[in-house]
């Protein structure tokens, strides 16, 4: 203490002196009274902690009374301590935990001008670190809305984290609770029965036809339409079957299908499931024209006929110009020979 007490002196005295001489407007000479009061209040036991704060919080009162403190250091100070304490509280409370961490006395004595303010800044810092909000949670806001920093991340809310992270792929498996569930989707769904490639064959392609890409009917002159071969056929005095024709079915051989092929007066023969039948009056009222119907003259038509029109009823159509039966040419000529022998 002694000791204390000689370098205390011994720095107030070199303190003192160079104020004087470096100091010349009162705001300094009342900050170093300040100072010297400070360090005199530190000097005495009784009021280490309070004292300080006397000095800071009001300079102007006792500024007059700052050189003869620096004399009389033995002066009782409880007297100017205890206004001094009932006026200003929070500020002695702030010092006094100020002062015992920092040293105030070096630093007073070393920032000599700017040691009141500087008490009084630390004080202030210090008075609002404990008022002013924790920090932690403004940035864990700010981390949340802006970016996801790692440095951080034990602040965050631990749930936060993963769902902010899967929400975006998996957003399938998320939103599976808006979707309705399996029965209706399979609802809405299209029946697999029309899906794939049953599609394609079964409904919406044509079934065999191959050169149905576009339509080959032609325009029928008038009073040729199917009903008008319809009310024709309908009579059997028309003769359909031909001009000059047996009562009875005729045996048709190949040679004879061949030369009724509708050239030369010759009307036209054709063959269907080994039936013969004499198509030319039905020429005129084929919608598919003159030309297709006659490419099964004289000859067995049956393959062409599927080709185009496999749905269409020929016998229906053409049961009235029914003219035989298709026969080979050795059955024919046996049957000849069994008349001649008769
Ligand atoms: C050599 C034999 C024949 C050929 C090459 C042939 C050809 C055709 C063609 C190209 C068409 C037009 C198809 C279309 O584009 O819609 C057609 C239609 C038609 N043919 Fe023939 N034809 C033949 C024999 C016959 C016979 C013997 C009949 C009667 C028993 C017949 C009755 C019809 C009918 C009714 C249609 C209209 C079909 C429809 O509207 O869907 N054809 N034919």
């Amino acid at each position: 203490m002694g000791s204390l007490f000689a370098a205390a002196g011994s720095i107030f005295s070199r303190y003192t002196g160079a104020s004087a001489s470096k100091s010349s407007t009162p705001p300094d000479s009342k900050s170093e009274a300040n100072s010297a009061t400070a360090i005199n209040d530190h000097a005495s036991t009784t009021h280490d902690t309070t004292l300080p704060t006397l000095s800071s919080t009001e300079p102007e009162e006792e500024s007059p009374e700052t050189t003869p403190k620096a004399s009389a250091s033995n002066a009782p100070p409880p007297v100017l301590a205890v206004p001094t304490l009932s006026l200003d509280e929070g500020t002695t409370n702030n010092d006094s935990n100020a002062a015992t961490p920092s040293a105030p006395t070096p630093r007073g004595l070393t920032q000599k001008t700017t040691s009141a303010n500087s008490r009084n800044e630390t004080a202030t810092n210090e008075s609002q670190k404990p008022l002013m909000p924790p920090p932690p949670v403004p940035q864990t806001k700010q981390q949340t809305s802006t970016t996801s920093s790692t440095n951080t991340s034990s602040l965050m809310p631990p749930p936060s984290v993963p769902r902010l992270q899967p929400t975006g792929p998996p957003r399938l498996n998320a939103g599976s609770s808006l979707r309705p569930p399996p029965s209706a989707a399979a609802g809405l769904r299209a029946p697999p029965t029309n899906s794939g490639s049953r599609l394609s064959n079964s409904t919406l392609a044509p079934v065999p036809v191959k050169k149905s890409s576009a339509s080959r009917k032609v325009v029928l002159e008038p009073g040729y339409s199917p009903l008008d071969w319809a009310a024709l056929a309908a009579n059997p005095k028309n003769q359909l079957r031909g001009a000059n024709m047996p009562p009875g079915y005729l045996r048709v051989t190949p040679s004879m299908l061949k030369v009724q092929n509708g050239r030369k007066n010759r009307d036209a023969w054709t063959s269907y499931q080994g039936k013969v039948y004499n198509i030319q009056p039905y020429v005129p009222y084929h919608p598919g024209g003159k030309g297709e119907l006659l490419r099964g003259a004289g000859k067995d038509s049956a393959k062409l006929f599927q080709e185009i029109h496999p749905w269409v009823n020929w016998d229906g159509i053409l049961s009235e110009c029914l003219v035989g039966i298709l026969v080979s040419e050795n059955d024919a000529q046996a049957e000849e020979a069994l008349d001649a022998m008769d």
